[in-house]
């Protein structure tokens, strides 16, 4: 008989009842206790939702972030915020958040690092370590939604994170290795489990994803060490791997000793057999079938295909699950009263999933005809999707298919264009921007809910989103900024508003998914052929421009980053998807132009993120990825000034590919780290403009003139003056114009001095 189980569930719950309880906590508006009582509440349902599984996942649910809660099961926080006064939540938060000087009775503490899980769009809290480091084991929190668990009458599994992964995504802040820190990690981790044993847990999930990317001899040796120590510990353990294949470490991950291991058969189909076969026999092989990072519905009966005979020769050695966490799909498809009926038969999210896999376990335990109407009603969902007309649009593979080379290439070098963009635009030395966002306040995210439930007409919102787009330029203008921005008050998010404007799109309602901490994102539905029906931003841009002399930026997001930030199609290579948004998103840039507008940014913050796990993949994305910015942005004359924006700006490795997208400005992510991501700027002698970020949107603190005069002085000892300009890190829409204002007048205060000292 095999089993059926889950690695994790999205824990925001269905209408994103977390976020909001968060938030009100933050505010003071309300009190701990009520914040673990709604806490409490996601968990019970969560695992009422799960309950048909034979193993739910305990220790998924996360008040933040899920490695935050590993840093502090193991004892391990920054020293900083060691013996301050408070609860642990108090502690927590502050590693998480940061505490700025405005809140009140406790000193300034900088948050915990965040950066992305994986290759995927969740951000997690970086562990810090150095070579003095201790752990000490807290098991509190998972033994208590054990109990939590146990009580709800489920069949608890708790999850962590194994110390061999746990280590890969903490940085050393004292050069030290941080692997020599495993001898005093394994005995905590052997603590916890003989505890979670004791408590009851017959098998305890350890995640060691970092098992799907290139390791070197020492962290292979480190998985063997570790897992050798644990082998004397009580639960049985199943080695969670996902969001890739195994490779050269199949052979590694079959044999260390542990009880069974769980592989991803959605991005990895092709070894599943190699597994089989490696897999000693008295291990248990947990299949991930279904895919966690996508919202698609699984055929299933092709899985039974291949799933069959896998069944027949593990018997109960074999267990179904999603490939992944669910964490990075939304909650549950039946909210979604407003989705086209068609699409939405060809949908599953989180509790869907679940179901499809309970469809599959009976089939193989019971036989196909136990579940004969399912696979039935499957089947029929699945041809519509393959026969759908609405899928294919031959106009738009036509127009993919005519791509020639000249369409991604300028008309002149960079070398005239700056020169004709000079003449054209006249913006002085260190010219001064901002990355597009404005504040998004509560008072335009009323307007846009009031709009989409129709309780105000178009023209209404229309009206005052213009108002927001008067007040942004006014306040920029009187700033003294050089090149504005319309603020992007009109925007729901950089990548779901195009998803709505374009053919080949759907939206949902409710299908958010977590970025970090409260922060959430709706990523649009890729569902067919790419098509723009008419332009974007043309009108908000034009009349935007219309109110200042100032030369006004248009402000688009890149095919790269729609296409990484969206769920996508399964049926076609994401090469061949982010080509026909190139296409649809280049037409928009031209649209721009001949309205006057001279200077374009479109944002590749996602192209970075969208790098497979193996550096031995890199170049095949980058090769598409960069065509595919190219072509949107270069079939423009030599005066239009193509401006680019990354935040995640870690080039070192990719800074050829940076400069083959020929944006004549490139503005990125640089302040926190005090301008040395620059060098490779440096000694690759990058030729075009950049805008090292000197302000850190992330942190309310305001940065003072002097500090961003040395920023800027840093960056001009790397890269020529003549080619820098000077803006924030990122867009400020997750700020408030109280921090914004002040922090602008010192960056435009800071340019007006560098300009004197270069005279
Ligand atoms: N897609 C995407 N990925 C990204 C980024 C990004 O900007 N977009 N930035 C980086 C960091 N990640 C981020 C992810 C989300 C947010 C963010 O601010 N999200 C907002 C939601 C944005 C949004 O879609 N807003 C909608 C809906 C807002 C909403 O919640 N409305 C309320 C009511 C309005 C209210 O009273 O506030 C409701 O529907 O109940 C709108 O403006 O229209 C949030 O969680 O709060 C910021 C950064 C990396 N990844
Ligand atoms: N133009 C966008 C903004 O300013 C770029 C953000 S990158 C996450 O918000
Ligand atoms: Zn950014």
């Amino acid at each position: 008989m095999a089993l059926v189980h889950n690695l994790g569930f999205p824990r925001i719950g269905a209408k994103r009842e977390l976020k909001f309880a968060q938030e009100a906590f933050w505010k003071g508006q309300s009190s701990e206790a009520e914040l673990l009582a709604l806490a409490k509440e996601l968990r019970a349902t969560n695992w009422q939702t799960q309950s048909a599984l034979d193993l739910v996942p305990v220790g998924d649910f996360s008040l933040y972030d899920q490695v935050l809660d590993m840093s502090f099961t193991l004892g391990h926080l920054p020293s900083r915020v060691e013996g301050l006064e408070g609860s642990e939540l108090d502690n927590y938060f502050r590693v998480a958040r940061g505490r700025s000087a405005n809140d009140s009775g406790c000193n300034c503490i900088h948050a915990g690092e965040m950066t992305k899980w994986f290759d995927t769009n969740y951000h997690y809290i970086v562990p810090e370590v150095t070579a003095e480091t201790t752990f000490t084991l807290n098991a509190e929190r998972l033994l208590s939604q054990l109990a939590e668990a146990q009580a709800a009458g489920v069949h608890a599994k708790p999850v962590i994170i194994g110390p061999v992964t746990y280590l890969w995504l903490s940085k050393e802040k004292d050069g030290s290795n941080r692997l020599d820190l495993l001898p005093k990690l394994l005995p905590v981790y052997s603590e916890l489990l003989e505890k979670l044993a004791a408590a009851g847990a017959e098998w305890v999930q350890i995640d060691e994803p970092a098992l799907v990317t290139e390791l070197d001899a020492d962290w292979k040796h480190a998985l063997e060490s570790a897992y050798h120590t644990l082998k004397a510990t009580q639960p049985k353990l199943l080695l969670a791997t996902y969001f890739g294949t195994l490779q050269d470490h199949l052979q590694l991950a079959c044999n260390l000793p542990v009880a069974g291991l769980h592989v991803d058969a959605v991005r990895g189909r092709q070894e599943i057999e190699k597994v089989v076969d490696w897999l000693p026999s008295h291990k248990v092989l947990s299949v991930g079938a279904i895919d966690g990072r996508n919202i698609w519905k699984t055929d299933l009966n092709a899985a039974l295909e291949w799933l069959t005979p896998i069944a027949e020769k593990l018997g109960d050695r074999l267990w179904l699950a999603p490939s992944c966490s669910l964490l990075h799909v939304p909650v549950d498809l039946d909210s979604e009263a407003r989705l086209d009926d068609d699409i939405r038969s060809w949908l599953a999210f989180a509790k869907q999933k679940l179901a499809e896999l309970t469809v599959l376990t009976r089939a193989l335990n019971e036989g196909y005809a136990a579940v004969a109407d399912e696979l039935a009603a499957n089947q029929a969902a699945i041809e519509s999707r393959n026969n759908s007309e609405r899928v294919h649009n031959p106009a738009v593979k036509a127009a993919v298919k005519n791509i020639t080379a000249e369409l991604g290439q300028r008309k002149s070098p960079y070398g005239e264009r700056a020169d004709r963009q000079r003449t054209h635009l006249k913006l002085p030395l260190y010219p001064t921007t901002t990355i597009g966002s404005f504040p998004q306040t509560p008072d335009i995210r009323k307007a846009r809910l009031a709009f989409k439930k129709q309780e105000i007409s178009v023209d209404h919102y229309t009206a005052q989103m213009k108002a927001e787009i008067e007040h942004a330029v006014r306040e920029q203008e009187k700033l003294g900024l050089d090149v504005l921005v319309h603020g992007e008050a009109e925007r729901n998010d950089m990548v779901e508003y195009f998803g709505e404007q374009l053919e080949g799109y759907v939206f949902s309602q409710f299908g958010w998914v977590q970025s970090y901490g409260s922060r959430c994102v709706k990523p649009p539905i890729l569902f067919g052929d790419i098509s723009r029906p008419k332009a974007m931003t043309v009108d908000w841009i034009k009349y935007a421009q219309s109110l200042t002399d100032k030369p006004m930026k248009g402000m688009l997001t890149g095919p790269v980053t729609i296409l990484n930030w969206s769920f996508v199609r399964d049926d076609q290579p994401r090469s061949e998807s982010c080509l026909q948004l190139a296409l649809a998103v280049r037409q928009e840039v031209q649209d721009l132009e001949a309205a006057g507008v001279n200077i374009i940014q479109i944002d590749e913050a996602a192209l970075r993120e969208g790098l497979p796990l193996r550096q031995s993949e890199w170049q095949g994305y980058l090769d598409w990825a960069v065509e595919s910015f190219r072509i949107t942005a270069n079939g423009v004359s030599d005066e239009t000034q193509i401006h680019t924006h990354m935040c995640y700006s870690e080039f070192n490795d990719i800074i050829e590919a940076i400069a083959h997208m020929d944006a004549d400005v490139i503005t990125i992510e640089t302040s926190r780290s005090d301008m040395e991501l620059l060098d490779v700027f440096e000694e690759f002698e990058y030729p075009n403009e950049i805008g090292p970020g000197v302000y850190d949107i992330h942190s309310p603190n305001i940065p003072t003139v002097e500090q961003i005069v040395k920023l800027m002085t840093k960056a001009a000892e790397r890269i020529p003056a003549e080619r820098l300009w000077v803006n924030p890190d990122c867009g400020l829409k997750t700020r408030q114009w109280q921090e914004v204002t002040p922090a602008l007048e010192h960056m435009v205060a800071a340019a007006t001095a560098l300009r004197e000292q270069a005279n």
